[in-house]
């Protein structure tokens, strides 16, 4: 398989240090379509603002962060509890990768313009080898995984009803993004699961 390459495989992959599992069709086609409906009307979208080069802008996506019952009760305020739809996507992606989650950041790119910059998921409270199931709804958007070393490049289209599991040591050897992209999109909703020590420190 050449650098770059889409991903037909399905199940667990070994990639350069780290470790990813994918299932292009996790979750049916018409369920996960009522499901991006579901959650792009009830979940409480936000445009945070974020520093960037000094001055303050918009974040390019909408965002939601959800904590677990544990969670909410008192050690991370920010988090709202999940409500009932995402606790039930929680335990599908608790069954495939054999990890408890106890929160989710739900992403909302409205079109094309929307992204996620190049980025780690590698803060102390994910510990040092975190699994975080990403799973996508609604309009097709193409993630990819760039290894900090070599440059190697992992791509995914990341389809609705889509789930891709972080692995491994993935999130200390890689980074990842949703590009912009000029061709026209409607809107994607993506969910990443995390389980959060909520005791350690940054
Ligand atoms: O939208 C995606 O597929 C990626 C989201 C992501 O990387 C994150 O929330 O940390
Ligand atoms: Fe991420």
């Amino acid at each position: 398989m050449f650098q770059g390459d889409l991903f037909q495989h399905t199940g667990w992959i070994d990639i350069p240090d780290g470790r990813l599992f994918w299932e292009p069709e996790f979750i049916p086609t018409s369920i996960a379509s009522d499901i991006f409906h579901h959650l792009s009307r009830s979940l409480p979208w936000d445009q945070l603002p974020i520093k960037m080069f000094g001055r303050e802008v918009l974040q390019p996506r909408m965002q939601a962060w959800f904590g677990d019952a544990y969670s909410y009760s008192g050690l991370h305020l920010k988090a709202a509890r999940m409500p009932e739809s995402l606790v039930s996507l929680k335990s599908q992606c608790e069954q495939t990768s054999g990890v408890a989650y106890n929160s989710v950041l739900a992403n909302l790119y409205r079109d094309g313009q929307d992204y996620m910059g190049w980025h780690q998921d590698n803060e102390t409270e994910l510990g040092t080898e975190p699994s975080i199931a990403s799973l996508s709804f609604g309009e097709t958007r193409r993630f990819v995984l760039r290894h900090l070393q070599t440059g190697e490049k992992r791509e995914f289209e990341l389809g609705s009803g889509s789930l891709l599991i972080m692995a491994g040591k993935t999130q200390t050897y890689w980074q990842h993004a949703v590009p912009k992209t000029a061709k026209l999109r409607g809107a994607r909703i993506n969910l990443t699961f995390r389980n959060i020590n909520f005791l350690a420190k940054s």
